[in-house]
């Protein structure tokens, strides 16, 4: 026996007392042996002690088991794993590790105790059954267990088992570990995976939300399916700022509206984590929902609804508190940093998604104003002639919307889509207009009442004014034009109308005096520039017209010019140019005519068409004119000098016996400032009493009587001396004087007769010439009358000379005027017979009492036998219808006697006396008497 066990024996055995389980190792020839030893003293009858009975087993095999069992002991001892084994057919630990002490914090005696059902926490049954399949399959198996250790804390338990076979029995190998801390990580993980996948279901819900009420609902909805808390809401705080519930979602919600929180911080209800995150803009944390004291006016509730932690996240619209996204958990200390930093990205998402409804909801605000603001103007341009129109980034137009009217004027606005107003080939305007457009538009400047001309596919002209404006994305890029166009056709129209107005003459729709002057100038700009754009000018009068207006009123006169206007039309070409300066002058500009000779041809033309009667209501009238030309370049280089020297010419062409023309040269020019200082100095002549009535005789060719006189009027000028009558009478009618001097030349006459009466001499007739202007006026025979009855003369003793002139422009009004002059008594004889236009058939037609043969057939009469045919013919046919026929001009004896044998009445003419002023007349005519 070794010497420590020899001690604990010998100890032993000086206690006297029996023992058992003593185990020791003995050497017998050297040979170990282990024993165990059970004792018990040997006692006599009187208690003396004689010895001990000893059992000895020898051990050595089960020490040899042991020492195994040992080794794998420590081994186990030394893993950090949990290792038990248990009989299978007892259901007993065979042993823990110490490992598995520690964790679970039951010693090794308590853990056999147990047994394995009670710490693995599984049903006996099942125990066996899990077992039996692990020694049926001979495969290991996983089990995953919770245990709450003695101190209360609850661990997580990772066991893998195994059969195996010891000896003859079946004994169970554990191998546990505690995998609460990775379990733990894992519950993290599970957690923020839970919890991202709320903030994607959030996510998703604000791509799909149409509304933020669904939004917030489907967000409450995805918090609630992650796990992580009990309930999720959203709150808004009304007027007076209690937290209304807009969404909830939760198992254990509750009712929204039993749950009363306000944002003031004076209110009890005012002081939880809503009503401070709502203050201070920031997320709201209550880890310990249940004893936080901010918290103890919902305590109860916290119970009721099992709330161990809570959040308040401020939602924003706009930069402005919108509500609040609430989350409870029924586990405090559910709002780890990580939790929070992932609600607070989810808040923030929700914010941005009212942002987003904010803006969405402006849009559509603003696209519904834009589609009421459309819908008007569509209600409106349907109502008017309006339309809304737009181009797209290439200027292309692309829309109209309003009322067009015709179907050929749709058709082309439709066919005009997609292409550029400009390329259109019913579109117009001028270079200028388009240039100032395009320029605009490149720009892409607003432009106001662009007009352009529009031509349909009838051939219909439209006018459009079109105004618009840019476009620009909210990238501030331009995406092409809207407007509005206009149909302005009736304006256009009218205000053409306004403008023709304005620069025509109305009655013959020939440019007026402005236009012409402007035409005028355009083609001396031209001519300027461009010489052989020279010009002639044929200033046209017409003769005696107003003689038309005074006899048959404005009606006719105006129907007379509208025909005349078209025939000087008539023989020009397109390119030259009439006018209708106003009342009977007309112009003409031709083009490109530079020579007189071809300038008076064209004149000629105008004459001849002239000349042609015209008929207008059973009238024929004989229209002739006077025709002054001037020739740009030549005869002046100017506007105004041109017209003058035209003007002038047409006068000459007028003295020279009208229905003439006449060019322009500067002895013209000379003779025009004559006529104009005379017909300023014939304005004076009478009061300055500068007139004077000649007398010139007439004598009866059978008897040598002196028949009467013809009052022939004189102009002494004070420095011009005598003026001829010839001279300044077409100045007088011309300028209108005519009518005070023939009325002061009348009154002289008949005031003479009246004297030469009452001076006892035999009574005489009086002629006195009527101008064409009294002829025209209808109070004529009247004012004859007057006269007549002031001097008190036989009205048979006046005989009014009218020239053929007068009757053939319009024979029927002046037969009526005739007649109504001879009503009143006096007498009317034909003056100038011969050099007009009316034959001799006509004759019979003019109620008249003496035709005067013109002193030019009777001047000729010794030589010109076409002159003393024409002088017979007009004898004899004056003889024929009763009239007093009376030579004038009359020279010579041979006149005398070729007139008194075709039984000519009367002569007058140098032959017999000069007109002569009255007291010469007196003179001669007493010597006459006294010679008969
Ligand atoms: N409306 C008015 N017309 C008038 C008036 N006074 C004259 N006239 C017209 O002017 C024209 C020229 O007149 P005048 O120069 O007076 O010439 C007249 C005679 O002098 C001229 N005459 C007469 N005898 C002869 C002659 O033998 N030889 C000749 N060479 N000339 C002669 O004839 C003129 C008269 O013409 P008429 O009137 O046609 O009988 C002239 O047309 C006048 O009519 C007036 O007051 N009012």
């Amino acid at each position: 026996m070794s010497g420590a066990d020899r001690v604990r024996w010998l100890q032993l055995l000086s206690l006297h007392r029996s023992f058992r389980d003593f185990e020791c190792q003995i050497s017998i020839d050297d040979k170990p042996f282990w024993l165990r030893i059970c004792a018990t003293p040997i006692v006599d009858e009187e208690g003396i002690q004689s010895g001990y009975s000893c059992l000895a087993e020898d051990i050595g095999k089960e020490l040899r088991q042991n020492s195994r069992l040992m080794r794998f002991r420590a081994a186990m001892d030394t893993s950090l794993d949990m290792i038990y084994l248990v009989d299978r057919e007892t259901l007993q630990f065979l042993d823990v590790n110490d490992t598995a002490c520690i964790n679970t914090g039951w010693s090794r005696e308590e853990i056999f105790a147990r047994g394995p059902d009670r710490v693995l926490n599984l049903d006996k049954d099942e125990l066996i059954a899990r077992y039996d399949r692990l020694i049926y399959e001979g495969d290991s198996s996983r089990l995953e267990r919770q245990w709450t250790t003695p101190d209360g804390r609850d661990i997580v338990v990772e066991v893998y088992s195994r059969a195996t076979r010891i000896e003859d029995r079946w004994v169970i190998i554990g191998v546990g570990r505690d995998i609460t801390s990775r379990k733990q990580v894992e519950m993290r993980n599970l957690r923020l995976q839970n919890l991202f996948s709320a903030l994607s279901l959030t996510n998703e819900a604000i791509l799909r939300a149409r509304s933020e009420n669904v939004l917030f609902q489907d967000a409450c909805d995805a918090v609630i399916t992650s796990g992580l808390f009990t309930i999720a809401a959203v709150r808004v705080p009304d007027e007076n700022g209690w937290f209304q519930p807009v969404a909830v979602a939760g198992a254990h919600a509750p009712d929204p509206t039993k749950i009363r929180v306000n944002i003031d911080k004076n209110n009890p209800k005012g002081q939880g984590i809503s009503g401070e995150a709502w203050r201070s803009g920031k997320a709201s944390i209550s880890n310990d929902f249940q004893h936080d004291p901010r918290l103890k006016p919902w305590w109860q509730e916290a119970i009721e609804l099992n709330i161990g932690s809570g959040a308040a996240f401020p939602l924003y619209r706009r930069k402005q508190k919108a509500g609040m996204m609430l989350f409870f958990s029924s586990e405090p200390w559910a709002f780890d940093d990580q939790t929070q930093s992932i609600l607070q990205s989810m808040a923030d998402n929700l914010s941005f998604a009212l942002d987003s409804f904010a803006a969405e909801e402006e849009q559509t605000r603003a696209q519904a104003a834009i589609k009421a603001s459309e819908e008007n103007l569509r209600s409106l341009v349907h109502l008017t002639s309006d339309f809304f129109w737009e181009f797209d980034a290439e200027l292309r137009f692309t829309r109209y919307d309003g009322r067009i009217v015709g179907e050929a004027n749709e058709a082309a606005i439709k066919g005009a889509i997609g292409t550029h107003l400009w390329d259109n080939p019913g579109v117009s305007a001028s270079e200028e207009e388009w240039k100032q457009f395009m320029e605009t538009l490149a720009k892409r400047a607003p432009f106001r009442e662009f007009e352009f001309a529009f031509t349909n596919l009838e051939g219909r002209l439209y006018y459009f004014s079109m105004s618009g404006e840019p476009v620009f994305d909210e990238q501030g890029e331009f995406t092409g034009y809207r407007g509005i166009s206009r149909d302005i056709s009736s304006k256009k129209i009218a205000a053409k109308r306004i403008e023709h107005l304005a620069t025509h003459d109305p009655l013959t729709g020939l440019p007026n005096r402005n236009m012409f002057s402007e035409l005028l100038q355009q083609q001396i700009n031209n001519a300027r520039r461009y010489p052989d754009q020279a010009f002639a000018i044929l200033f046209i009068d017409l003769d005696r017209f107003k003689t038309v207006n005074d006899n048959f009123g404005h009606h006719m006169g105006d129907a007379l010019l509208r025909d005349i206007g078209e025939r000087i039309s008539r023989p020009l070409r397109s390119s030259d140019i009439v006018a209708r300066l106003g009342g009977d002058e007309f112009v003409v500009l031709l083009h490109k005519i530079k020579d007189r000779h071809r300038a008076r041809k064209v004149a000629g033309w105008i004459l001849e068409r002239l000349s042609t009667p015209i008929y207008l209501k059973q009238h024929e009238f004989l229209i002739s004119a006077s025709i002054g030309v001037s020739i740009f370049g030549e005869d002046a280089h100017d506007e105004e000098t041109l017209m003058k020297h035209a003007d002038t010419a047409m006068y000459a062409a007028k003295e020279a016996g009208r229905n003439n023309v006449c060019c322009y040269s500067s002895d013209l020019h000379h003779h025009a400032q004559e006529q104009a200082s005379l017909a300023l100095a014939l304005r004076h002549a009478l009061q300055r009493e500068e007139l004077e009535v000649y007398y010139q005789p007439k004598v009866e060719l059978k008897t040598g009587r002196v028949t009467g006189v013809e009052a022939l009027l004189r102009w002494h000028h004070p420095e011009l001396g005598q003026v001829s009558p010839e001279r300044f009478i077409p100045i007088a009618e011309d300028n209108g004087l005519i009518l005070p001097i023939s009325d002061w030349v009348l009154e002289t006459g008949l005031q003479q007769l009246r004297d030469w009466d009452e001076m006892g001499l035999p009574a005489l007739n009086i002629a006195v010439n009527l101008s064409a202007r009294q002829f025209s006026d209808p109070n004529l025979a009247r004012n004859v009358v007057s006269k007549l009855r002031q001097y008190e003369i036989d009205a048979h003793r006046l005989e009014l000379e009218l020239t053929e002139s007068m009757v053939v422009q319009d024979p029927a009004h002046a037969i009526s005027v005739m007649r109504s002059i001879q009503e009143s008594g006096a007498r009317l004889a034909l003056d100038d017979f011969g050099t007009g236009f009316s034959s001799l058939g006509q004759l019979r037609h003019y109620p008249i009492d003496t035709l005067k043969i013109d002193r030019t057939f009777v001047q000729e009469l010794a030589e010109d036998k076409q002159d003393q045919a024409i002088s017979r013919a007009i004898i004899a046919m004056g003889k024929t219808l009763g009239l007093t026929v009376v030579a004038e001009g009359v020279e010579n004896e041979v006149q005398v006697t070729f007139l008194k044998q075709h039984h000519c009445d009367q002569i007058q003419g140098y032959h017999i006396s000069r007109p002569v002023p009255q007291g010469r007349f007196i003179a001669w005519y007493r010597q006459q008497l006294t010679k008969r």
